[in-house]
Order: C-alpha cells, then sequence, then structure tokens
C-alpha cells in the first residue's frame, strides 16, 4: 500500500446514542456491551484503511454527548475533515436534537466538512422510534449522506467510515475535469454487494 493522506473526523451527537460503541466497533470489531460509561471530554483513536491502493490515516475524535462538555468539543470542529453525526432510533429526543447539532456545525466547523448522517442502533426493531424515512427526509434537507448502523451487529460500520475515507481523498486528489465522488452512490452500491454490512 502506498502511504497517503491523513484525516480527522469526528464523531457528534447526543449521549448515549452510541458514538464510543460504533468507533470500537470499527477499530477493534467488537461491541461493548454492559454498563455505559459516558466519555468524558474528548477522546481518540487511529485507523489506517485502504483506498483502492493507497493508505489513508483516520484520525478519529470520539467527543462526548453531554451538554457539559460542549465547550470542550466546539474547540475541535474546525480541525475535523469530517463529521459523523448520530442519532439513536429508539430514542427520539436524539433525533430531533439532529437540526440543533446541525446548527452546531454551521457555527464551528468548516463549510467543506464532510457531513453523515447515521442512525445507530438499527439491531433494536422492537423498540424503534425513528423510522428510516425520517432519517433519510432530514439527511436529504440538508445535503449529507445517510444510512442507519448497528454498533453492536456491526450493520453498515465499516462502509459509513470507508465512504467517509474515499470522499475526502477523492476531494484531495481530484483533477478539475474528474466527476465528484458520490458518497449516496457509493453506499448503494457497496450495500448490494453479498460480503458488505454484515
Ligand atoms: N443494541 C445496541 N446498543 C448499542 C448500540 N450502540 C451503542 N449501544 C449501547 O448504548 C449505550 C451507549 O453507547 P456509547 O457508545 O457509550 O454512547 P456515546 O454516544 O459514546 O455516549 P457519550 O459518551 O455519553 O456521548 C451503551 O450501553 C451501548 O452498549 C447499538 O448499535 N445497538
Amino acid at each position: 500500500m502506498r502511504s497517503g493522506d491523513s484525516y480527522q473526523v469526528m464523531l457528534i451527537g447526543d449521549s448515549a446514542v452510541g458514538k464510543t460503541c460504533l468507533l470500537v466497533r470499527f477499530k477493534d470489531n467488537t461491541f461493548l456491551s454492559g454498563s455505559f460509561i459516558s466519555t468524558v471530554g474528548i477522546d481518540f483513536r487511529n485507523k489506517v484503511v485502504n483506498v483502492d491502493g493507497t493508505k489513508v490515516k483516520l484520525q478519529i475524535w470520539d467527543t462526548a454527548g453531554q451538554e457539559r462538555f460542549r465547550s470542550v468539543t466546539h474547540a475541535y470542529y474546525r480541525d475535523a475533515n469530517a463529521l459523523l453525526l448520530l442519532y439513536d432510533v429508539t430514542n427520539k429526543a436524539s433525533f430531533d436534537n439532529i437540526r440543533a447539532w446541525l446548527a452546531e456545525i454551521n457555527e464551528y466547523a468548516q463549510d467543506d466538512v464532510v457531513i453523515m448522517l447515521l442512525g445507530n442502533k438499527s439491531d433494536m426493531t422492537s423498540e424503534r422510534l425513528v423510522r428510516r424515512e425520517d432519517g433519510e427526509r432530514l439527511a436529504k434537507e440538508y445535503g449529507t449522506a445517510f444510512m442507519e448502523t448497528s454498533a453492536k451487529t456491526g450493520l453498515n460500520v465499516e462502509l459509513a467510515f470507508m465512504a467517509i475515507a474515499r470522499d475526502l481523498k477523492s476531494r484531495k486528489s481530484r483533477r478539475p475535469n474528474e466527476p465528484k465522488f458520490n458518497v449516496a452512490e457509493y453506499v448503494d452500491q457497496e450495500k448490494q454487494k453479498p460480503s458488505c454490512c454484515s
């Protein structure tokens, strides 16, 4: 693998939506079950992924969702190249708060930041309170990519980070006459592959 670029990806969203679990699933392919330990301030992990034979280093910042840490996390927004914005499909308030999170992004992040909206805990089918269509509609309204994930089963977790890595890499290396990388199209294509998203 050739060595390539490094990017900062930040996980944001209400407390307990599953940001830490999503990161641990991506990094170590395990699920943190048992008692819930809320993140204090901010934490980070690196993972190197392979995008078309080039190493792309993702430095992933896991932020605390609790309100009292907001001023700490604000300081990190401007350095983020991409934001994974999570809600919990079993927690309606976490979905309703997405507009407020998007307003924060607008205020503190770079204008060209890549944003992906993720509806996490999609494995909890009987407790679901937010429909997939509602997530899709909101993402469309704000022009962001969207998918549902489960840190517990691993559904779409790798895909979400890989789509971000590809988008960031293509923004950097794209020649003026090349078409823009389309995250939504990429995600749809990958979802259809049998090896994906189990
Ligand atoms: N069933 C299910 N439970 C999940 C999933 N993701 C996270 N959880 C559970 O939800 C709780 C909160 O997960 P965390 O990852 O710690 O939440 P967080 O968003 O990092 O929370 P803060 O650090 O407070 O911002 C834990 O009890 C997890 O086990 C998921 O995809 N499915």
